[in-house]
């Protein structure tokens, strides 16, 4: 048995990323921490300055140690001249459009202005992004720009019945895909676009914090929207906490010798100390997850969602919201063999809620064999879901994730091995059960309930003409189908939410399979 003397540790080659993180960047920078602002190493003393080298290496991943996956300052809020076209389409887009399918007076309103909007990006430039390529804020607000248009464009297109594909400008297409290669990310609205690089701030004399943050692109302009995306983005930085523990606690479990059977130290003092340490690392993340439940349950009551539903999340709809067997959208100049990912932004985009999972190994695509065994709804949910969701994260954000997956020591693994470690373990499983728990309550409010409730209306009646009545119904009954099918991505139309559900009830199976006690009271 070896006995690594911390130095030791400290200086080996598999540990340089997370201590890099937390010796250098993490301890002295927890002032963005509303709460657990302890440090959560011993090796304080050794603390050494921040050298170059080591931004660099932590820029290999696009993280910042305050602020995590989102950037430590708002990005530029335009672009430089040569895109000007793009940023003043999108400075009148909210003013001029409307959604294609709405047809209230004020929607009909701006049929006329959202024709001549699309007419000119169809008639526009294809501009050069060659000037973007090596200026990574700007290529973000490049993706940001371009991915609001697209979708601004798409879905103020009025619905015409056509079998057809819907086709995306070259001047919105090329570019777009462009910069998307360059990010690494789909070539499309993301989460990344609506929230991580979608903000700036509210007073810029103080520093950035969940208050001090707001939203710069809206498709409604509605205090709705702003709040929906507000409580993305303070979950994001909420999270920063929890990505410190984690990395945290890939220092600490170094200290376990042995790659593969987690051989403990030969000075049981050591050892003890070592396992206490990570057991309360392990009991302030599940502190932390609980927080982020808390935040997700505010957005409660600053979004509305009747408003999100009908008003808000329209705009989201990717190009497969109709199915995979629907016309979807095509990108005009771009190579028609490529395999573009085309759904439209979501929260499960989240790389903090992904780092969470790969930390504790929630086994999404029931790979591994866990009890209690998937039930047959479980087996039937879309299990490739949240793989397919890292595509629309940037590209060094999908490298940390994968990072995380393959140099860290599974805690998982070390709980099951560990007996003291085995509760503090299932506490953070079940904080995140929790989370999961209640973001189904928030999707069924916010989408199931909302889906039935314009069936409902239609099917109650209205005393106008029976004409009337079959027009809204179809209506209707695009706008549910579409709707839902957007969340599920399944080729399920029209169930009012049944296949969603199946989706997030699989995510918190595969959760509460994660357990290492089967007891979840
Ligand atoms: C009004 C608020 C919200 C609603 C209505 C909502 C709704 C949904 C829906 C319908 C899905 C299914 C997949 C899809 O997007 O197509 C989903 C997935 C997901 N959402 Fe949300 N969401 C909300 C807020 C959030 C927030 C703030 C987070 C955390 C950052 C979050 C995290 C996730 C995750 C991780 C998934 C993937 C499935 C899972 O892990 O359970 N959501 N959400």
């Amino acid at each position: 048995m070896i006995n690594l003397a911390r130095d030791d540790i400290i200086s080996s080659p598999i540990m340089s990323f997370s201590d890099i993180l937390h010796r250098y960047l993490l301890s002295p920078l927890l002032s963005v921490s509303s709460q657990t602002t302890t440090t959560l190493s011993s090796n304080n003393k050794s603390r050494k300055p921040i050298s170059s080298s080591v931004f660099s290496y932590l820029n290999d991943f696009d993280i910042d140690p305050t602020t995590g996956f989102m950037p430590n300052k708002p990005l530029p809020n335009r672009l430089p001249k040569l895109f000007k076209p793009w940023e003043e389409a999108l400075a009148s887009a909210p003013f001029l459009l409307s959604l294609g399918d709405d047809n209230d007076d004020e929607a009909l309103a701006k049929r006329e202005s959202s024709r001549l909007w699309r007419l000119k990006l169809v008639n526009g430039p294809i501009l050069p992004i060659d000037s973007l390529l090596d200026d990574v804020p700007c290529l973000q607000r490049a993706h940001h720009v371009l991915a609001f248009l697209v979708h601004f464009y798409m879905h103020s297109i009025p619905l015409n019945g056509s079998s057809e594909p819907l086709v995306v400008p070259a001047s919105l297409a090329v570019p777009l895909v462009a910069v998307s290669d360059r990010l690494g990310i789909a070539p499309i609205l993301t989460f990344a676009d609506t929230v991580l690089w979608n903000w700036t701030l509210k007073d810029s004399s103080k520093p950035l914090s969940a208050d001090n943050i707001e939203p710069q692109t809206l498709f409604t302009q509605s205090d709705d929207e702003r709040n929906f995306y507000n409580c993305c983005a303070s979950i994001e930085l909420r999270g920063v906490e929890a990505l410190r523990i984690i990395l945290d606690y890939d220092n600490m479990s170094s200290s376990f010798t042995g790659d593969s059977d987690f051989t403990l130290y030969s000075d049981p003092d050591e050892e003890t100390h070592t396992i206490q340490r990570i057991s309360e690392a392990l009991a302030r993340l599940a502190r932390v997850v609980d927080e982020l439940t808390e935040i997700l349950q505010s957005v409660r009551s600053t979004c509305d969602p009747h408003a999100f539903y009908f008003r808000i999340r329209p705009w989201f709809r990717g190009s497969d919201a109709n199915g995979p067997d629907s016309p979807g959208w095509v990108f005009e100049g771009v190579d028609p063999s490529r395999q573009l990912e085309l759904s439209g932004p979501s929260a499960g985009q989240s790389s903090t809620m992904h780092a969470l999972d790969v930390f504790l190994d929630v086994d999404h695509q029931l790979a591994k064999p866990r009890l209690p065994a998937p039930s047959e709804q479980n087996r039937r949910a879309d299990h490739t879901f949240m793989t397919r969701m890292r595509k629309y994260m940037p590209g060094k954000h999908q490298e940390f994730l994968l990072y995380l997956a393959s140099h860290h020591r599974p805690v998982r693994d070390l709980a099951s091995r560990t007996h003291p470690l085995r509760q503090p373990y299932d506490s953070v499983v079940l904080a995140l059960k929790r989370f999961r728990d209640q973001h189904m309550r928030i999707a069924c409010l916010y989408v199931v309930s909302m889906s039935r409730s314009a069936a409902a209306t239609i099917r109650g009646g209205c005393p106008v003409g029976a004409m009337m009545m079959e027009q809204m119904q179809q209506q209707q009954q695009q706008r549910e189908s579409d709707h839902v099918a957007i969340f599920q991505r399944q080729p399920v139309r029209g169930t009012g939410g049944n296949e969603l559900s199946c989706l997030l009830k699989a995510s918190r199976d595969a959760t509460v399979r994660t357990l290492l006690s089967g007891n979840i009271n």
